[in-house]
């Protein structure tokens, strides 16, 4: 069974780049990586619902933080058996995003910390649902303001990318950081590492990943050590 390791951040903070180059670290060392992320828009009924309702449709839906994080869950429960192939053929399941992201929306709309609307993430998704928990879990660290930034140069490199309703709201992704961090010093689902995006170029992203997926690794085929989260940076 291979290693799951979902990466988490920001809108704009650079998942999808990080996890690029977490699967190259993974391959060179002669692993095999699978990548998925959520929502799954194109092959999920409730992802795509929440993804409309994000930009305006479907009434009140957006307004409802429970309403949209039981449709990111349920996208999550219908792609169980998805994730459970594809770990069993690969050494490592890279995911971008995945269940911490609603414990950190959800948790920042309603103005919380870790707390009671994290419990419930955590009894509807992994309890209720058996979405499988996560092996390790990767934050990509960047400041509010300069994810925020890259949110806004890619709408406008893409008309068709308009911001959300989430991605449109700083303050919103202010509180969000916040609440990352707060999953990371409690370990929450699963041991934490930091993945600090400097955007400083090619090399130093290549290092950091190398570490990261030494880190994970090691974690992982000794999980009776005592882990402890961490931040990488180089
Ligand atoms: C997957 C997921 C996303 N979200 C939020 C985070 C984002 O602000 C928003 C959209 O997800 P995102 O991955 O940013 O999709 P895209 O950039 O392709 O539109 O949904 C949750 O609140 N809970 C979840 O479980």
């Amino acid at each position: 069974m291979g290693v799951m390791v979902a990466v988490e951040g920001l809108d704009g903070a650079g998942k999808a780049t990080v996890v690029v180059a977490l699967r190259r670290a993974v391959e060179a060392r002669g692993a095999t990586a699978a990548t998925i992320a959520f929502p799954r828009y194109d092959d999920d009924v409730h992802a795509a619902l929440a993804g409309e309702a994000l930009h305006g449709a479907h009434g009140d839906t957006a307004a409802s933080v429970h309403a949209m994080s039981l449709l990111f869950a349920l996208d999550r429960r219908a792609a169980a058996g998805t994730l459970e192939g594809l770990r069993a053929e690969h050494d490592v399941l890279l995911v971008d995003r995945y269940v911490a992201s609603n414990a950190a929306y959800g948790s920042a709309r309603l103005h919380q910390g870790i707390g009671e609307f994290a419990r419930w993430v955590h009894d509807t998704e992994v309890v209720r649902f058996r979405v499988p928990a996560p092996d390790a879990q990767v934050l990509v660290r960047v400041p509010p303001a300069t994810a925020a930034d890259r949110v806004r140069s890619r709408a406008a490199e893409h008309p068709d990318r308009d911001p959300d309703g989430f991605e449109a709201d700083a303050e919103l992704q202010a509180r969000c950081a916040e609440v990352y961090d707060q999953l990371v010093t409690e370990r929450w689902l699963s041991p934490w590492w930091v993945f600090e995006n400097r955007h400083t170029g090619d090399a130093a992203l290549t290092r950091t990943a190398d570490a990261v997926v030494d880190a994970v690794l090691r974690a992982a085929s000794a999980p009776e050590s005592s882990v402890r989260s961490d931040t990488i940076e180089t």
